[in-house]
């Protein structure tokens, strides 16, 4: 699996769940698959056809992402083709039917018009998967619900020993229950991956339509632009989209247009240049939505707020779906929080009318959340993260400042208490600022005392004062048929208690940005700094010139750069310079298609650059800086207690150890080492320095074993410990589990590469700690490659005895023995009858025709 996953992908290891949804379709199983967009579902569908050499059929709703994919896996070497209303080669059916192809696509449509016989011939050259991809459209509940995703049950009849999988990014329990009835799975093996997309950053701003937001708007955009930075500005209306395109053309911004009121050809024209890169700017309206496959988009911003937070996590997830740092933005103004009311109009029931003001409720509060934006997502979808803050989102960045607002709380709950019945926000304040419509005067409502005593304060302030309480507790909304009522709460009426006309208890909140206009954010620009972070000016010069190399590669065999080759292989490129086929092809993200057709022209290339450059080749891969970096937040040392402060003092800057310093004498008494831990990991978490190689060697804890640890984080989710716990091998501790969730929290990995790189002491350690027995097999990859590969180490023992050459059969018959791969001293010491020299030239040669390759320094067979 791992040699197909290289060789067409030029990927080295598989993300989490992908290894058991391809074991278990290749097994014949039906699978329903939940994972969040950009997670890898694709590749679950797309690697069982390379493994089987049978074709893979998928059930996509789209024509454009249908095609866009088809483009994408053709470069990669893998016969693909789409059966829809747009397919213009009359042969495409007869050629799926003798089996030629490896991957079919086509609409739900065309899938039922198909006739049996078509079926029948494809299961006699063999089918290994029918998928059906953004499975929700199935479900009546789901939000995309689609009639002609229904009858695809019909096919289940047809094709009996199929294995039917079933792929989206959202579903609720009650989809997903839909989605396996609806296809009639049997006893399907369901994977829910986590929702959490930690590459992106998340940030909500208010906006007007003022020329001078507009003009910022514009240079932003145009900044993106400058530095090839794909970006989408989604609007919620055929107006506004049209009003931004103008701006950006007036501008000199490049930039493309897309909605439902234009032509289907001018729309397709629009997407394939955005996806060409011929432009990086798209404004759109949502109707550019699930279609589009392209994985590097750096920025998605909202001119409005969506109708929903289901609505919204699908858009903002089209950003970044490689896995690079990248940034979604949502602006909204007062005005869209009217919208409601058109969105209901398309209510068929009460029922669903409740449920469309629910769904929007949710988005209005995410815009007005002053806590963190990414735990209160993952909360809506059912996630928990422990940590209140996640540092990459704008509440976790930025220095807001918090002011008492008790007097102001006072007037505004005050009076809504005063005007009794149900109200929203508005009358209360209408009240306050001692209106005398005619609907206050009739309900007397101008008698009150708190009439006028906040006239010198906008409306639209005490507005976001109101959501203010309502996000901290203080206040409650709900929706009653088509009103909004908002009303106080247990804590807002004990804080009322316990105020006088005269005095008010501090109530401390964080000032919302329309609130105060000195909100500092962090600026996330700096996150994505076009994919340079960690390169010295000579290797951005590099990494650009090799972008626009891919992009004349790409125009010149009329497809998308990203298809080619991803940003972040390009960089590592920049960053490695390698000079050979070899090291070429052992980057990750080049595989065996890219080395053949572009492969030499990119060694080429990248020689001459260098050269004009002044850089050297073949830099150590090892040095590169990690892929993505988090904006961490500001030190937060004073919320450390004493005894947790001097923990870390003596640990990291008196050089003591965790045991030293629990019994450490000057203490009335020892505390325990584990409590001497999580106080180093707290000190870490508030923001003080770490040398994480020395901790992860003072708690034993390997590169192997933080790897385990974060693919059963990625299934189980890190809400809870003890569920990690018993999906890990014994001998891993709760200290490594907590350990390994700080350095996760931190962006802290890399300092454990490193640390395992150079300490050779902890590999050895992990080593003694595999059970010579099975019992790591199925639970832990990494364990199990250590299981076999003390095997070969014995195996080596025996075959030393003799002399023996090493030729390329003999290489290629020799390393079929070992699946998890050898490392080149024990190649060495099996080939002792040559030099060290041609060993490494023959080697070398084999892993640049894509014979071999290599993976944490182990030479396997492709
Ligand atoms: N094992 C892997 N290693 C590295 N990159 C991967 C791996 N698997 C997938 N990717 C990359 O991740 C990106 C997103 O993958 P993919 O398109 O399969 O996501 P998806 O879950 O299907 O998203 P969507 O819901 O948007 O369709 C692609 O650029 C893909 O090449």
């Amino acid at each position: 699996m791992e040699s197909v996953l290289k060789q067409y992908f030029g990927f080295s290891t598989f993300r989490p769940y992908q290894r058991e949804i391809v074991e278990k379709i290749v097994d014949g199983r039906d699978c329903l698959v939940v994972m969040s967009t950009g997670s890898g579902k694709s590749l679950c569908y797309q690697l069982p056809p390379l493994i089987t050499k049978k074709t893979a059929v998928i059930i996509s709703p789209l024509i454009s992402l249908m095609q866009d994919q088809v483009m994408a896996l053709k470069e990669r070497g893998i016969r693909t083709e789409h059966l829809s209303s747009a397919q213009n080669a009359s042969n495409v059916q007869s050629i799926a039917e003798r089996g030629q192809y490896d991957i079919l696509y086509m609409t739900p449509e065309k899938a039922c018009l198909l006739p049996s016989s078509f079926w029948a011939k494809m299961q006699e050259t063999g089918i290994c998967l029918l998928a059906v991809d953004e499975a929700h459209c199935i479900s009546e509940w789901g939000h995309d619900f689609r009639v002609e995703y229904k009858r695809l049950d019909r096919l289940r009849n047809v094709l009996q020993n199929v294995p039917f999988i079933g792929l989206t990014a959202t579903a609720t329990e009650k989809v997903r229950l839909d989605i396996i009835s609806s296809l009639k799975m049997r006893d399907p093996y369901v994977a829910v991956g986590s929702f959490d997309r930690q590459n992106l950053f998340y940030g909500v701003k208010p906006f007007n339509h003022s020329l001078a937001f507009m003009d910022e708007l514009v240079e932003d955009l145009n900044k993106y632009a400058q530095s090839a930075s794909s970006t989408i500005v989604y609007c919620t209306t055929v107006k506004d989209t049209e009003e931004i395109f103008k701006l950006l053309l007036k501008a000199g911004v490049k930039a493309g247009i897309y909605h439902g009121q234009m032509s289907n050809s001018a729309r397709e024209k629009s997407h394939r240049s955005f996806i060409r890169d011929e432009y990086y700017v798209m404004v759109a309206t949502i109707a550019f939505g699930m279609g589009i496959d392209k994985p590097d988009i750096r920025y998605v911003i909202h001119y409005g707020c969506p109708k929903s937070l289901e609505a919204y996590y699908q858009e903002s997830g089209r950003c970044g779906r490689d896995g690079v740092a990248s940034v979604c933005w949502l602006y909204y103004s007062r005005g869209d929080f009217v919208k409601v009311d058109f969105y209901c109009k398309e209510a068929k029931s009460a029922d669903q009318k409740q449920s469309i003001l629910e769904a929007y409720e949710a988005a209005r509060h995410y815009c007005f959340l002053t806590t963190c934006r990414r735990k209160y997502l993952l909360k809506y979808f059912g996630q928990e993260i422990i940590s209140d803050r996640c540092g990459n989102c704008d509440n976790c960045t930025s220095s807001k400042k918090e002011n008492d607002m008790a007097r102001e709380a006072f007037l505004l709950m005050g009076c809504m208490r005063s005007c009794r019945g149900k109200w929203g926000l508005n009358m209360p304040i209408d009240v306050l600022r001692g209106s005398r419509s005619k609907k206050i005067l009739e309900a007397q409502l101008d008698k009150l005392p708190f009439h006028g005593l906040g006239k010198e304060i906008t409306a639209d302030w005490w507005k976001s004062l109101g959501d203010q309480l309502i996000s901290n507790g203080y206040l409650i909304e709900k929706y009653d048929s088509m009103y909004r009522n908002v009303s106080l709460t247990a804590k807002g009426l004990q804080f009322l208690s316990s105020c006088r006309p005269d005095y008010q208890p501090p109530l401390y909140l964080p000032i919302a940005s329309e609130t105060i206009s000195d909100v500092e954010i962090k600026n996330p620009s700096s996150v994505v700094s076009a994919g340079c972070e960690g390169m010295s000016q000579a290797e951005q010069q590099l990494y650009k010139l090799l972008l626009d190399e891919r992009m004349k590669l790409a125009r010149g065999s009329g497809t998308a750069p990203y298809a080619i080759c991803g940003d972040e292989t390009v960089r590592r490129m920049a960053l490695t310079r390698p000079s050979t086929r070899a090291r070429l092809a052992n980057i990750e993200g080049v595989n065996q298609h890219l080395m053949k057709v572009h492969g030499d022209h990119f060694l080429q290339r990248i020689q001459q650059l260098c050269q004009e450059l002044s850089i050297s080749l073949d830099r150590d891969p090892d040095s590169q800086p990690p892929i993505q970096k988090q904006v961490l937040g500001v030190p937060r040392v004073k919320n450390l207690t004493p005894a947790k402060f001097e923990a870390w003092k003596m640990w990291q800057e008196e050089g003591l150890t965790i045991q030293k310093i629990a019994n450490f004498p000057g203490r009335s008494a020892p505390i325990k080492e584990q409590t001497v831990m999580e106080y180093i990991l707290e000190a870490a978490r508030e923001g003080c320095q770490i040398d994480w190689c020395r901790f992860a060697g003072e708690i034993e804890l390997t590169q192997e074993a933080y790897q385990s640890i974060q693919d059963v984080v990625a299934k189980v989710g890190k809400e809870k410990l003890k569920p990690i716990k018993n999906e890990l091998p014994e001998e891993i501790t709760y200290a490594q589990i907590k350990a390994c969730l700080t350095m996760q929290e931190l962006g802290s990995a890399n300092a454990l590469m490193q640390s395992n790189k150079e300490d050779e002491n902890t590999n050895k350690l992990m080593e003694e700690a595999t059970p010579s027995d099975n019992t790591l097999q199925g639970k832990s990859t990494d364990g199990s490659v250590n299981i076999v590969r003390k095997r070969q180490k014995v195996d080596l023992e025996v075959e030393n005895e003799a002399v023996v050459l090493a030729t390329r059969n003999s290489i290629v018959n020799w390393l079929e023995k070992f699946s998890s791969g050898v490392t080149l001293s024990e190649i060495l010491e099996h080939f002792n009858g040559s030099t060290e020299e041609s060993v490494v030239e023959l080697l070398s040669s084999l892993e640049g025709e894509f014979v071999i390759f290599r993976k944490n320094d182990l030479y396997m067979l492709l």
